[in-house]
């Protein structure tokens, strides 16, 4: 009965009394009744991970993991994107010293994000291209509202997703639908992502999104926490390795690759064809 309980109303949001934290660029608002964090990325206008973003969404995680929650949602404050994906103004002519940061930071918040001992979800409220995708893959469950597109598309950029991007992407779909999207640098609408497995359920708005994300977290109620994490841990080990043990080399391929001209070149005329987009409309 007491199960029961604890489970209808960890599904349905519980009562709204929050207790907040704010960092510059994200907000931490944990639900004193269901104990659920709701980790809100907000840096207008696209959410795009920069160094600052990516520090405030490690730190908010470190918050998470320190406080008991009961398991972490990831959303977005925008209307329209959950995360753009990687700030390319990081990449684009960049300050060397400050690139190197960048990536490292990249590398600890994935690390901190994907063997997060809570569970996690991601209320995919908006666009959610490359390493917005990333983030919503490294959850252990996503629900994405309609009319919006998630994936990897790191091939129209020229560039090549890391191993641990597609790591994350592999613990969601199969080899074979992993392998061509990626090579395609293919984005999926919502419906699509759904039929393909790459989100778990849709919802008309955030508000449902994050509902549906705490009642997926409501379902390890039952479940022994420790048992539960450890598991979670197993299954995850071998990525999480796979990068501690490869993070220098990981660091120095990428300095290479946004070192050659030829993709600052293509980096410049992705961000003039973003620009002129907007010129557009
Ligand atoms: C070397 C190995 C590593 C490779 C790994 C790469 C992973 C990545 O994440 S690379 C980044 C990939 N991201 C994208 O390709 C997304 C590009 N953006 C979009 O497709 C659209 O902006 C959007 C669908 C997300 C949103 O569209 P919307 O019409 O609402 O907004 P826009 O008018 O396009 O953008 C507003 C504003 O923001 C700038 N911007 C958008 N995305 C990025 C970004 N990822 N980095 C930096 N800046 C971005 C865009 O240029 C506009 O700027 P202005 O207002 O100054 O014109």
């Amino acid at each position: 009965m007491l199960h029961t309980n604890l489970s209808r109303l960890l599904a349905s949001g519980g009562p709204k009394r929050l207790i907040s934290t704010v960092n510059k660029l994200t907000t931490v608002e944990v639900n004193d009744k269901t104990g659920i964090a709701i980790l809100t990325m907000n840096r207008p206008p696209v959410n795009g991970l920069n160094l600052e973003l990516l520090q405030d969404l490690k730190s908010s995680i470190d918050e998470i993991e320190g406080n008991k929650s009961r398991g972490l949602i990831l959303t977005s404050s925008s209307p329209t994107i959950f995360s753009a994906g990687l700030d390319i103004l990081e990449m684009y002519k960049p300050d060397m010293d400050r690139c190197r940061a960048f990536w490292s930071q990249l590398q600890e918040t994935w690390l901190a994000l994907y063997g997060s001992s809570v569970p996690t979800a991601a209320a995919i409220n908006g666009h959610s291209p490359a390493g917005g995708c990333l983030l919503a893959t490294s959850c252990e469950y996503r629900v994405m509202v309609p009319k919006f597109t998630i994936g990897l598309n790191e091939t129209q950029l020229g560039m090549i997703a890391p191993q641990w991007f597609m790591s994350a992407f592999l613990s969601v779909l199969p080899q074979r639908e992993a392998e061509r999207a990626l090579n395609q640098g293919r984005m999926f609408t919502t419906e699509e992502a759904l039929r393909v497995g790459l989100i778990d359920e849709t919802a008309n708005s955030k508000e449902e999104a994050i509902e549906k994300c705490a009642a997926f977290i409501g379902t390890f109620a039952k479940v022994n926490p420790l048992a539960r994490s450890l598991t979670k841990q197993q299954f995850r080990a071998a990525d999480l390795q796979q990068l501690k043990n490869g993070r220098k080399e990981d660091l120095e391929k990428f300095l290479f690759t946004v070192s050659q001209p030829a993709l600052q070149k293509g980096l410049g005329i992705y961000l003039e064809g973003l620009k002129k987009k907007v010129k557009k409309q």
